[in-house]
């Protein structure tokens, strides 16, 4: 490990990059919140402004990902969809395995230009972090608590309002609901097999209500689906604090866009088309465990320069005043101020390591893994059950699923375009 690498790994450094990152995403928070007279005036340019502010901050993280850790993004693509990237809104489709996974999109979002803008269906816990949480709020994005009865209103009210966004967007959703463990993924299993689905080895049974309503109300805005799916080289498994220590991984991602127009309007139609999509990504999965890479092309976009130009901006802007401050105090010898100093400094690493839980896996929450939550999906499958019309459907959707991931899987060999093909379900 050369000198760089052992500085990446010191506490002061880690002190200093979280500093930068509160304080900038404080200022940037508070300049949010001077635009809302702005909203009344002239609602789409407040959303531009807030697109920009809002970048400020993501893109400090996406620089740390890029060019603090030199972690490699490759990007496994169609190159006839490759033009489409950045230039239209979309719904990206995403596993949810790994504790990063969310800023390796923001990556993606960063090369093709839509990072400040990008959205997705967040847990409310989310919207209460200090600086992403309340930059969320701003941007619109669209939270829910995880109980459809609860969330049905307030999820159709913002997807609504994003009917006449400004600016292009990727409106990001794990369908899954909620990040992959083993035992969330047994209790996941169970539900799939009283439901008469197939197995997934890799993902959790997907939650169709989510996306069955992001399609249906913004059809017309969105264009595309992007079935998105990562994994990291050598069974890697990445976390933010690793990142902060300068750990490089190696992440490949594999995106197929599907035009939205060949997903079906009708809700039960449309569940079943998301359950063959979770099949689909469940094999590519398999495949890459066997081999180590995603079937076809690379096409992966450059690092821009522009979140590390913003990041050394703000090390620079609130740097100074920190030396300052800190050469005063100890000027000043008073006891009383250097304890008061080191005590405010140790409750922000405290408040930075809380904010880090956020994305740790074993801190994650209950959703998912609650037997409680078991016996009430027992009984909803019973009520499936009473009506055998449905169950049949999904029996037969999923051997038509077995037949049409053949021929997407011999058509990925050879790089043809598959959208219109995996686009229709056949059940
Ligand atoms: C290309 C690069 C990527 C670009 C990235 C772009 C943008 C980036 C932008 C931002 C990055 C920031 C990242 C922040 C990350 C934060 C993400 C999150 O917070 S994820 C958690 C919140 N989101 C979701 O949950 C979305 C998915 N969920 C849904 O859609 C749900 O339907 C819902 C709308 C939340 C409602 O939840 P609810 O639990 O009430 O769902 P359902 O009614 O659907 O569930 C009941 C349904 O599921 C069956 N069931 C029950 N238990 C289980 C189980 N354990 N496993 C599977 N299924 C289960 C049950 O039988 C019911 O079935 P049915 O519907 O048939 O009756
Ligand atoms: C320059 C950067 C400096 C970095 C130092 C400070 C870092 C602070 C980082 C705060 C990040 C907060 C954003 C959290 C996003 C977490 C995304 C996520 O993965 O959420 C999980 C949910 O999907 C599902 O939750 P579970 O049900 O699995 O539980």
């Amino acid at each position: 490990m050369g000198l760089f690498g052992l500085l990446k790994m010191q506490f002061v450094c880690h002190l200093i990059i979280c500093y930068v990152f509160l304080v900038s995403g404080l200022i940037v928070n508070f300049l949010q919140l001077c635009t809302l007279p702005l909203w009344s005036i002239n609602k789409q340019l407040a959303r531009k402004v807030n697109c920009r502010l809002a970048y400020c901050i993501s893109s400090q993280m996406v620089a740390l990902l890029e060019w603090w850790s030199g972690t490699e993004c490759t990007l496994y693509t169609d190159p006839a969809s490759y033009p489409f990237y950045g230039k239209e809104d979309a719904i990206v489709v995403l596993n949810h395995n790994f504790e990063i996974d969310f800023l390796c999109g923001w990556t993606f979002c960063e090369r093709f230009g839509v990072l400040g803008s990008s959205k997705v269906l967040a847990k409310k816990e989310l919207a209460y972090v200090p600086v992403i949480g309340w930059m969320w709020y701003f941007l619109e994005i669209v939270f829910c608590k995880r109980k459809w009865e609860e969330d049905q209103k307030t999820v159709v009210q913002s997807l609504q309002r994003l009917k006449d966004y400004p600016e292009n967007f990727w409106f990001l959703l794990y369908c899954e609901g909620t990040r992959f463990t083993q035992k969330k993924h047994k209790i996941s299993m169970e539900v799939a097999e009283r439901k008469g689905l197939p197995k997934l080895k890799y993902h959790l049974l997907p939650r169709t209500k989510g996306f069955c309503v992001t399609v249906q109300h913004l059809r017309g805005k969105v264009t595309a689906v992007y079935d998105s799916t990562l994994n990291f080289r050598n069974n890697q498994t990445p976390t933010l604090l690793g990142i902060l220590n300068g750990k490089k991984y190696h992440a490949d991602l594999y995106v197929r866009r599907i035009p939205l127009d060949s997903i079906p309007e009708n809700e039960s139609e449309c569940a079943i088309w998301l359950h063959k999509l979770y099949q689909e990504k469940d094999e590519l999965q398999e495949k890459y465990s066997v081999t180590g890479r995603f079937p076809g092309p690379t096409l992966s976009p450059p690092r821009r320069p522009w979140a590390l130009l913003n990041w050394l901006f703000w090390i620079c802007l609130l740097l100074f005043p920190l030396c300052l401050l800190l050469l005063q105090l100890f000027h000043s010898g008073s006891a009383f101020t250097i304890c008061t100093t080191v005590l405010l400094c140790f409750a922000a690493s405290l408040g930075v390591r809380w904010m880090i839980g956020q994305t740790e896996i074993n801190r994650g929450s209950s959703y998912g893994n609650k037997e409680g939550q078991l016996n009430n999906n027992a009984q909803v499958s019973k009520v499936t059950n009473k009506d055998s019309r449905t169950t049949k459907t999904s029996a037969a959707c999923t051997a038509g699923i077995k037949n049409n991931h053949e021929q997407f899987s011999t058509k990925q060999e050879g790089n043809t375009q598959l959208d219109q093909d995996t686009g229709s379900c056949s059940c």
